[in-house]
């Protein structure tokens, strides 16, 4: 995350980090969102590499035992089917993670809040992303969860020529503030959007401009979860 602070501890309840092993060591590489106490939603390019995940959940800071982690392994990956790795513009970048077993609830770990099927939020609308991705362009991944507020642009604005023109798509959803933004390592994240009082997880964070991450008029873009709400509901129950 470019901008923004430092999140309260645990505020984010249904933040989790996909971390892969290598060697002895398990490494932070995406966010993702607790959807049902077995169940992770992330991006499909978090997962389209054949790797040992983990799932930590109640994370705040990665690099420290906090007390507040559980930790589970993943049995199963879903991407989905029409995801197509060299084509991030096309969409689909999404996937769910089985865990090895039930999360417990309590108040460090929540479920995350889906919308309904379908909708979609009107320009401006106030939302957050959080994750442990990059604090600057080509910077280093933050050690304690980031949130930054990043209101939705519509897609009348984001889609046109001097922003992200036809890279985006119906199914993607857009937000950004003037010097904040997603990067590297927040994908598979949320975007917590406020409605009616409540924060709904509408994105999954999916790419920034290979420019940088808060380049000007190019937006953090979303897969929009309200487009994949029959897909989810099909495998998770
Ligand atoms: C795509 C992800 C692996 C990567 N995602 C992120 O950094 C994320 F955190 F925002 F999710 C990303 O955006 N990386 C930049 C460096 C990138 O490659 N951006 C990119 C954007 C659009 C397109 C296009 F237009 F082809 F779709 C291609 C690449």
């Amino acid at each position: 995350v470019v901008g923004g602070e430092v999140a309260r501890p645990n505020s984010w309840r249904w933040q989790i980090s996909l971390q892969y092993l290598s060697g002895s060591s398990y490494y932070h590489t995406c966010g993702g969102t607790l959807i049902r106490t077995r169940w992770v939603m992330t991006a499909a390019h978090c997962v389209d590499t054949q790797r040992t995940w983990r799932v930590v959940l109640g994370e705040h800071d990665i690099y420290t035992q906090e007390g507040t982690e559980q930790y589970k392994s993943v049995s199963a990956v879903h991407i989905h089917p029409q995801w197509n790795s060299n084509n991030v513009a096309a969409g689909y970048d999404i996937a769910l993670l089985r865990l090895s077993s039930d999360a417990t609830l309590n108040s460090y770990v929540q479920l995350a809040a889906l919308p309904p099927s379908g909708q979609i939020l009107p320009n401006n609308n106030p939302c957050y992303i959080t994750g442990w991705g990059r604090t600057q362009t080509g910077g280093q991944i933050s050690a304690k969860l980031k949130q930054a507020y990043l209101p939705v642009v519509d897609y009348q604005t984001c889609s046109s020529s001097s922003w992200w023109g036809s890279t985006v798509k119906t199914t993607m959803v857009c937000a950004g503030g003037y010097n904040e933004s997603g990067c590297q390592g927040d994908s598979g994240g949320p975007l917590n959007c406020q409605v009616n009082g409540q924060y709904v997880v509408h994105g999954v964070t999916s790419f920034v401009s290979s420019l940088g991450c808060n380049t000007v008029r190019k937006p953090t873009v979303f897969t929009r979860v309200s487009a994949y709400i029959s897909w989810i509901s099909g495998i998770v129950g």
